[in-house]
């Protein structure tokens, strides 16, 4: 761009300012009559839901550089940006459409766009440098970029945003690791976008959440980029007027309705114009949202005839301003701009659709999320070393309450037995945390996944292959080779083999299980009862705590789908076959205990388990794919999607507390 040395003059506006620096000009988004709707249900019980309208009839135009759109809370700016982002589910749209320098916005264009989410959606486990990385590996295309060039760009970013200090030292943060401050972490927050070099910048309220001096800074950074050429579309809640100053161009939203669109500077002219009058040294932002309101009034001898009028004749549900601004010139001017550039320019385009094409291949894309996953497990201590440590005191606590349980009658047969539901529960129930496995990253997917950052079934593959299977199996190897000879079981390798490979099956079948409900449903309370609810009744159809042959017929088939049932059959019959137990007088074979019990000890009969319960997980697993398929991966502005990021922070709190809350309880009641 032309430095300002070069020119003749000081520009003397921003306006001005703008047109010197624009010489490689971002796209200009011009949008029509947008109506947006949401379904709304009052209550549970109501069957059909009402519509309720978010944006009315709203058009506008965003030209290259700053364009803010301001409101109130709930006047729908997050809405408005949305939809134009592309990035609001198409079915609400009721009329309108967004154009891209006159063409429809497609997946491609909406891909080339960028869009930075209002809660810095990161992984806090990795340094500002790697979260970058990451973004830079998955969305520069290697058959443009080398690995040598995709790090040159990570550092290019890192110099834009003034990173350098804080970019390989500090990790983002979780709630157990500290990290850094929130205006790194939002410049961190866009920096994962201008990886991509994109020429159009959505935000939303970058600001919020800032204090003044980050919040300027951040703002200074978008004009900074706006003024290389980009289109800097963003919403945001009572800025400050160093802040207000940086804007090219305002909307002012009320109740869903555009009340203001046109050059900032001109917009306090604009409102005095009607009546409204702005104190000496009133910060306009601040003035625009008394307006909006109403707590100024327009003075009535100032108040223009056409607000007067409005005010006057329309009920409360009705939006004066929106009426003046209708007829207003500055929207005779977007009209008539409008009308001119003509309508959708390739009618074939097909519209935004949020499955995107990916900028990497599918083994490159798994190879980086599993990486991914795994540097998050070992920077968790929580979930890898805090979990082995738990599996190998709890072995030993097993170990001692059945240390060498001896062959003599009644002990060896009641311990044995005792013993075995006690490991089931423990390595059943120990996966009551895995709800919030998916629960707690839902919202890091959506956004990855709808950025274009992989697909679904990377994301699942590294879940279950670099987080499930190594994050289960490795404590329970050590969780039963500790209790298994601590216990005196019986004294053969194959059977230690074969009882590690049950218990390993039997926790993966639960975890499977909370997989499965952790992807069906967003909410961490509906997910701990959907997982409670199953996991209980396994437990009363796993045949220790009622006999199965004496239920109501139409009950027990639930025992073909008792992880408890394959988990308890399998380990009698690993332990009891071909064992000799006595006491003075008796002899009791392994194999007379399990003919009384109906439990077949045949080779299949002990494979059959494995087989179900290695059955169990692989359904689990497919219906889990299946569901996360199924979010809905369209922007939500409902406190919804809000609650899942807070719960990003506090999940693993619970994730700790949660087991052995439960476990204590259902404990108690299994006794
Ligand atoms: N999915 C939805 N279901 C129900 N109501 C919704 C939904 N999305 C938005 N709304 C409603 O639409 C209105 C506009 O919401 P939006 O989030 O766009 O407002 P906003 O101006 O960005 O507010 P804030 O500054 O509080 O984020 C609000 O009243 C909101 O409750």
């Amino acid at each position: 761009p032309k430095s300002k040395m070069e020119g003749d003059s000081e520009p003397s506006t921003e306006a001005e300012e703008a047109a010197v620096y624009f010489q490689i000009p971002g796209p200009m988004i011009t949008f029509q009559n947008i109506s947006y709707c949401v379904s709304v249900k009052k209550n549970l019980l109501q069957r059909s839901a009402e519509e309720k309208e978010i944006l009315r009839n709203v058009s506008g135009i965003m030209k290259p550089g700053m364009n803010a759109i301001l409101g109130p809370t709930g006047s729908g700016k997050t809405s408005l940006l949305d939809v134009i982002a592309g990035r609001k589910d198409p079915r609400g749209l009721r009329s309108g459409q967004v154009l891209v320098d006159n063409q429809i916005m497609t997946s491609e264009l909406r891909l080339r766009s960028a869009y930075v989410v209002q809660d810095d959606i990161l992984m806090g486990t990795l340094t500002i440098k790697e979260n970058l990385e990451f973004s830079a590996n998955l969305r520069l295309p290697p058959r443009e970029f080398s690995a040598e060039e995709k790090k040159l760009k990570v550092n290019a970013v890192i110099r834009e945003l003034s990173l350098q200090d804080c970019a390989d030292t500090k990790h983002i943060g979780t709630e157990f690791i500290r990290g850094v401050s929130g205006g790194e972490r939002k410049r961190c927050s866009i920096g994962m976008e201008l990886i991509t070099s994109p020429s159009l910048l959505f935000l939303d309220e970058p600001t919020t959440g800032l204090d003044a001096n980050t919040a300027f800074s951040i703002i200074r950074l978008l004009h900074r980029l706006s003024r290389n050429g980009k289109t800097i579309i963003f919403s945001i809640h009572q800025p400050r007027y160093s802040i207000f100053r940086q804007f090219d161009h305002l909307t002012l939203m009320n109740k869903g309705e555009i009340i203001f669109a046109g050059p900032a500077e001109k917009a306090v002219g604009y409102f005095e114009g009607l009546g409204y009058k702005c104190e000496p040294f009133n910060n306009p932002a601040d003035f625009f949202l008394d307006i909006t309101n109403g707590e100024i009034a327009p003075c009535t001898d100032m108040a223009t005839p056409g607000l007067q009028s409005a005010s006057g004749m329309l009920s409360g549900d009705k939006n004066p301003l929106a009426l003046c601004y209708k007829e207003s010139e500055f929207c005779s001017q977007v009209e008539e701009q409008l009308k001119q550039m003509g309508q959708v320019a390739d009618p074939s385009a097909t519209p935004v659709h949020i499955r995107a094409s990916y900028a990497t291949p599918f083994h490159y894309q798994l190879m980086v999320v599993c990486g991914r996953t795994v540097k998050n497990i070992l920077r968790n201590p929580q979930t890898s070393y805090a979990q082995l440590a738990l599996n190998i005191v709890f072995g030993i606590l097993v170990g001692l309450i059945y240390y060498q349980i001896p062959n003599t009658i009644p002990e060896a047969l009641q311990n044995r037995i005792g013993a075995f539901f006690f490991l089931v529960i423990n390595m059943i129930f120990g996966n009551l945390s895995a709800v919030e496995l998916f629960i707690s990253e839902r919202v890091l997917f959506i956004h990855e996944n709808a950025s274009g950052y992989y697909r679904t079934s990377v994301y699942f593959l590294s879940k279950v292959f670099a987080d499930l299977i190594p994050n289960r199996i490795v404590p329970v190897f050590l969780f039963s080779g500790v209790s298994y000879y601590m216990m005196g079981l019986k004294n053969a390798t194959d059977a230690f083999f074969l009882y590690c490979l049950t218990m390993s099956l039997v926790s993966l079948a639960a975890v499977s299980l909370a997989f499965l409900v952790s992807a069906s449903v967003g909410s961490f309370a509906v997910a701990n009862v959907l997982i409670a609810l199953p996991y209980v009744f396994m437990m009363v159809f796993g045949g220790f705590l009622v006999n199965l042959n004496s239920m109501l017929s139409w009950l027990s088939w639930l025992k073909w789908i008792s992880i408890f049932r394959y988990g308890l059959d399998a380990l009698t019959i690993n332990e009891m076959k071909g064992q000799v137990f006595t006491n003075n007088y008796t002899i009791v074979t392994g194999e007379m205990y399990m003919t009384q019990q109906s439990i077949d000890y045949s080779p299949w009969g002990f494979w059959q388990n494995e087989v179900a319960l290695l059955g169990i997980m692989i359904v689990c697993m497919l219906m889990a794919y299946v569901q996360l398929r199924r979010i809905n991966k369209w922007k939500n502005s409902n406190p919804q999607q809000k609650q899942n990021v807070k719960h990003m922070k506090t999940g693993l709190q619970s994730q700790m507390c949660l087991p052995l809350s439960w476990y204590v309880q259902h404990l108690r009641q299994g006794r």
